[in-house]
C-alpha cells in the first residue's frame, strides 16, 4: 500500500502502528509465557546454581558422604562455600554452613526454608503423621505445632500442686536425679563399676512420661526398656543422608537397618497407642492429668470450633504425643551421657564445678531450676558440651517451600536442605581452637558471667520456624540433672578403664558405652530439704 507508512490518525498508517504495537505486546506476552514455562529447577537469568563437587552418574556423591557425613560436608564446604549443592543418588541436596548463612536462610528467609522433604524413612515415623518429620508445613502443621508447644508448657512450667518445687518439671527431674544418685551408689557397692547410660535413659524417659502420661516406670520395666534401649535403630536410619531416602532402588533391596527401623517405629506407635487408650478409658474432663488428657480434651472440644485444634483432623491431635515423647528422651539422655564423658576425662573441670556448687548452693539444700543464673562455670560447661559434641550434627532435613534466592544462588522449590550445625560449632572463624574442650571460652574475663553473644553462637536446637519446641525444657533438664548428680557425687573411670569418645554418626552422634564408671559420695547425706 503506497504511502501507507505516513499519515494522520485514522489513516492506514495509524492502523499499521497499532498492529505493530499489538504484535509487540503479543511477542512480550509470549516471551513471558515462555519464561514461565522454564523447566522446573532451571536457573533464571542473572542467578547461579550453588557450586558443589561433581558426582558419579546414578550414585552422585554418596560414596564421599557415606561415613561421618557431617565431617565430609564440612570439608567440602571449605572448598565450595556456605551454600553448596551435592547429589545423593540423582537427587540434589543443598548444604548450608556458616552461622550467618544459616541465620539468613532459617530466620530472615524462614518461610522459604521451613518445609520438610518427603523422605522414604519419614513415612514410617508415627505412621507418616509426625509433626517433626512429615512433609506437611502448612496450616495444619502450624496449628499442631502451636498445640504441642502450649501442652508442653502447661505440664512443665505449671506450679506443682503437691510439692515445694517451683514447677512440675523441677519436681519430676529432682525426683529422678535423686533416684539416680541412690542407684549409682548402690551399683558401686554391689558391682564396683557400672555403665550409666542404661539408667540415665530410663530416668530421662520417666520425666517425659510424667509430663505426657502422668506415669513413672521402674528401671526394670521391660516394656519401657525395650523402647528406650533400641533408639539407635531409629537414629541410624533417620540420620541426614541415609541413601535409601534418596536412591529409590535401595528400598527394594533387603536392609537389616531398615527392617529394625520399621519394627522400632511400629513398637513405638503401639506403646503410645496403649497409653492413649488407657487415658480415654479413665478420662475425666474435670481432672486433666497430663499432656495426653489435654490433647484428648482438645479433640472433644473440636466441635466448639473456635480454638486452634478446630483446624486439625482429630487423629492428628492425640498423636502429637508421639513427637513429644520421641524427641524428649533420646536427645536429653545423649546430652547427659556426653556430659559424664567430658567430666571423667577432664577431672579438673569437674573439680571446678564441684567448687562452684559448694560455694553457691552448699550441701544442705537441693539444687533448683532458679539456681541456673547463679552457676556461670556450670552453665559454661553445658554450653561447651553442646558445642564440642554437637551431638545433633544436622537439624532434621528442611526443604524449600518455593523458588528462592540465597546469597545470590537460585534454589528451586522442594529442594532438600541439610543444615550443618556441627560445622558452625567447629568453625575456626567463630571459635579459637574449636577442637579443644574449654568451658572458659564462654566466660567473661573475671569468670562471673556467661557471655551471651558467644552462647548464642552455639547451634544445637536449630533456628527459625522449625526451631526445637522443647529447647527450654531440655536446657532446664540437663542443668538440673547434672547439678543434682554433681552436688552429691564425683564421677571417675576405674583404673585401666577405657573411655572411647569417638562419635558414631547418626541422627544424633553417640559414643561407645563405657562400662567402667565409678562414683564417690562427696559427703554424707543428712536432713536435706
Ligand atoms: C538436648 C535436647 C534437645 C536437642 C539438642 C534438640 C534439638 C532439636 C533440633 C536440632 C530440632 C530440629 C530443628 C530443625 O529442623 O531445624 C528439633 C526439633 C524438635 N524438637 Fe528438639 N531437641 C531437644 C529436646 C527436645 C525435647 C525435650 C522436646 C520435647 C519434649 C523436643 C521436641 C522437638 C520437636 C517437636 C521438634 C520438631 C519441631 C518441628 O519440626 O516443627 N526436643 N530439636
Amino acid at each position: 500500500m503506497p504511502g501507507a507508512a505516513v499519515g494522520p490518525a485514522g489513516s492506514p498508517g495509524a492502523v499499521w502502528a497499532s498492529e505493530a504495537l499489538l504484535a509487540a505486546a503479543a511477542f512480550c506476552l509470549l516471551l513471558l509465557a515462555l519464561q514461565r514455562l522454564r523447566p522446573p529447577g532451571a536457573v533464571p537469568e542473572g542467578l547461579r546454581r550453588p557450586p558443589g563437587p561433581r558426582g558419579f552418574p546414578v550414585l552422585g556423591n554418596v560414596l564421599e558422604l557415606r561415613r561421618d557425613t557431617h565431617l565430609a560436608l564440612t570439608r567440602l564446604g571449605r572448598r565450595y562455600g556456605d551454600v553448596m549443592e551435592v547429589r545423593i543418588g540423582t537427587r540434589p541436596v543443598l548444604v548450608l554452613s556458616g552461622l550467618d548463612t544459616i541465620r539468613q536462610a532459617l530466620v530472615r528467609q524462614g518461610d522459604d526454608f521451613m518445609g520438610r522433604p518427603d523422605l522414604y524413612s519419614s513415612r514410617f515415623v508415627a505412621d507418616g503423621q509426625s509433626l517433626t518429620f512429615s512433609p506437611d508445613s502448612g496450616e495444619v502443621w502450624k496449628a499442631r505445632r502451636k498445640l504441642a508447644q502450649s501442652a508442653l508448657k502447661s505440664f512443665s512450667i505449671a506450679p506443682s500442686p503437691t510439692s515445694s518445687c517451683s514447677c512440675l518439671l523441677e519436681e519430676h527431674v529432682s525426683k529422678e536425679a535423686e533416684y539416680l544418685v541412690t542407684k549409682f551408689l548402690q551399683l558401686m557397692e554391689e558391682e564396683k563399676s557400672f555403665e550409666p547410660c542404661r539408667y540415665l535413659v530410663v530416668s530421662v524417659a520417666n520425666v517425659i512420661c510424667a509430663i505426657c502420661f502422668g506415669k513413672r516406670y521402674e528401671h526394670e520395666d521391660q516394656e519401657l526398656l525395650r523402647l528406650v534401649n533400641s533408639s539407635e535403630k531409629f537414629t541410624d536410619v533417620a540420620a541426614a543422608g541415609n541413601p535409601a531416602d534418596f536412591i529409590p532402588l535401595l528400598r527394594y533391596l533387603p536392609s537389616r537397618s531398615m527392617k529394625l527401623f520399621i519394627d522400632f517405629n511400629r513398637y513405638f506407635v503401639g506403646f503410645l497407642q496403649r497409653r492413649v487408650k488407657e487415658h480415654y478409658e479413665t478420662y475425666d474432663e474435670n481432672n486433666i492429668r497430663d499432656i495426653t488428657d489435654s490433647l484428648i480434651e482438645q479433640c472433644l472440644d473440636k466441635k466448639l470450633g473456635a480454638n486452634t485444634a478446630a483446624q486439625i483432623p482429630k487423629e492428628k491431635i492425640v498423636n502429637l504425643v508421639n513427637d513429644l515423647f520421641g524427641a524428649g528422651f533420646d536427645t536429653v539422655t545423649t546430652a547427659l551421657s556426653w556430659s559424664l564423658m567430658y567430666l571423667v576425662t577432664n577431672p579438673n573441670i569437674q573439680k571446678k564445678i564441684h567448687e562452684e556448687l559448694d560455694r553457691t548452693i552448699g550441701r544442705e539444700r537441693r539444687p533448683r531450676l532458679s539456681d541456673r543464673g547463679t552457676l556461670p562455670y556450670t552453665e559454661a560447661f553445658i554450653l561447651e558440651m553442646f558445642r564440642h559434641s554437637s551431638f545433633l550434627p544436622f537439624t532434621i532435613p528442611h526443604s524449600t517451600t518455593k523458588d528462592t534466592v540465597l546469597n545470590g544462588y537460585f534454589i528451586p522449590k522442594d529442594r532438600c536442605v541439610f543444615v550443618n550445625q556441627w560445622q558452625v560449632n567447629h568453625d575456626e572463624k567463630l571459635w579459637k581452637d574449636p577442637e579443644t574442650f574449654n568451658p572458659e571460652r564462654f566466660l567473661s574475663a573475671d569468670g562471673t558471667r556467661v557471655n551471651k553473644e558467644d552462647a548464642e553462637k552455639v547451634l544445637v536446637f536449630g533456628l527459625g520456624r522449625r526451631r526445637c519446641i522443647g529447647e527450654n525444657i531440655a536446657r532446664s533438664q540437663v542443668f538440673l540433672f547434672l547439678v543434682t548428680l554433681l552436688q552429691q557425687l564425683e564421677f571417675s573411670v576405674c583404673e585401666g578403664g577405657r573411655v572411647d569418645m569417638t562419635p558414631l554418626y547418626g541422627l544424633s552422634l553417640k559414643h561407645k558405652r563405657c562400662e567402667h564408671f565409678q562414683v564417690r559420695q562427696r559427703f554424707p547425706v543428712k536432713g536435706r530439704s
